[in-house]
């Protein structure tokens, strides 16, 4: 007999999906989802940059009907809001990356599915049924990465999503006190076997880091993309990217632009997302799509960064939190409530169409 979860529909917010989430999990998967690197800093910083960043909202236009879709390297979404990519979904609830990639195809969004899901690449394809993009870490072991690329497009991935503000991990402290580890029930299908995560648990720190510090290609530059872009014909977009300088380069070598700090989980005290998003609107004047995650939990969030340029922001943890809620219910719940929050703001700002939205309508 399963038990019933939590009642969603008395969730009014992502702040209430977020109580129920973190109610739902062990102290192992809580402190992995929640922690962002070191003082955490920049993990409040993405959030507080909302709070700051006023809007000038126009009022007398015609709002009677408001169309919240657009398009994604020309798929369409309805709403500029999609997952982002994280680690493990089996760690907040059985059906791991099936529920969130039937959420994404259920509500007319976007998953990015994690190399480290624990679900393999054909499987969350099916359920996301052409609705996801594949998030790749590039492995030492590059055969590895290759064969990866070649599942993600045989699975229907829209789009290849290379991280690169990780060639380590960020020191998330509360993982190293507690020495955060996989559970025995867990694996990671497209990296590695049970076998070779065994061999570099350590008598120390968090297994994770450890794991992940093993398997990661840390001497990857600009010149290598060349590589990469021989290895598929899917757009890629560069996720972690914070400076126009950086964007600029992006842009050059044919690349999307993702604007990430990693949730705050990489190197604390990084400007935030949303702050850097307006010098990397300039550097790519037009060239590629611009996407921002970082903090992402009220509809007027969405606004804000569309508005100054973003073609959609991605939900991290706010994902995260409706999938321990709820599963595929709680992913649901989470876009959902966003959408309409996002839906009434542009119409309180007097905008009907996503195109419309411009800078004009935030004071930063
Ligand atoms: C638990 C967790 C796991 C993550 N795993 C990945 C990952 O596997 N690959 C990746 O590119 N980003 C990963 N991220 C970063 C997210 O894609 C995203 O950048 C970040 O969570 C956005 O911030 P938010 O949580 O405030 O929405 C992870 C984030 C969290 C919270
Ligand atoms: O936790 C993370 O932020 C992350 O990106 C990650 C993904 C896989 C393994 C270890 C860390």
């Amino acid at each position: 007999m399963t038990t019933p979860g939590p009642d969603l529909t008395r969730a009014v917010n992502l702040a209430d999906l977020e109580i129920l989430g973190r109610a739902a999990l062990d102290r192992n998967a809580l402190e992995y989802y929640a922690s962002g690197a070191n003082d955490e800093h920049t993990l409040r910083g993405n959030h507080a940059a909302y709070a700051r960043a006023r809007l000038r909202p126009r009022m007398l236009a015609d709002v009677s009907s408001v169309d919240t879709g657009t398009t994604v390297l020309g798929l369409p979404l309805s709403s500029p809001i999609g997952i982002a990519p994280s680690a493990f979904h089996g760690l907040a609830h059985p059906d791991a990356e099936r529920a969130t990639a039937r959420a994404a195809h259920a509500r007319g969004s976007v998953m990015t599915l994690s190399t480290f899901s624990n679900t393999p690449i054909a499987t969350v394809g099916a359920d996301a049924a052409g609705r996801f993009w594949f998030q790749l870490y590039l492995l030492r072991d590059r055969e590895l990465s290759r064969h990866t690329i070649e599942q993600a497009e045989a699975a229907g991935a829209r789009a290849l999503v290379f991280t690169v503000d990780a060639p380590y991990l960020g020191r998330r402290e509360a993982n190293e006190r507690h020495r955060f580890a996989l559970p025995p029930h867990l694996s990671a299908p497209n990296v590695a076997t049970r076998d070779s995560l065994a061999q570099v648990e350590t008598d120390s720190g968090s297994q994770l880091a450890n794991y992940f510090q093993h398997l990661v290609d840390k001497a990857f530059t600009w010149r290598d993309l060349d590589w990469l872009r021989a290895q598929t014909r899917l757009p890629i977009v560069l996720k972690g990217i914070l400076t126009a300088e950086d964007a600029h380069l992006a842009a050059g070598h044919g690349c999307h632009v993702w604007v990430s700090n990693h949730g705050g989980r990489q190197l604390d005290t990084a400007i935030s997302s949303f702050e850097a998003l307006p010098e990397i609107v300039d550097a790519v004047a037009g060239r590629a799509e611009i996407y921002l995650d970082g903090g992402i939990t009220r509809g007027t969030d969405v606004l804000k960064a569309v508005a100054l340029g973003a073609r959609a922001v991605f939900l991290g943890r706010a994902a995260l939190w409706g999938l321990a809620a709820g599963g595929q219910a709680g992913v649901e719940r989470t876009l959902q409530l966003l959408e309409d929050e996002f839906r009434l703001a542009m119409a309180l700002c007097g905008q009907a169409r996503v195109e419309d939205l411009s800078p004009a309508l935030v004071r930063l």
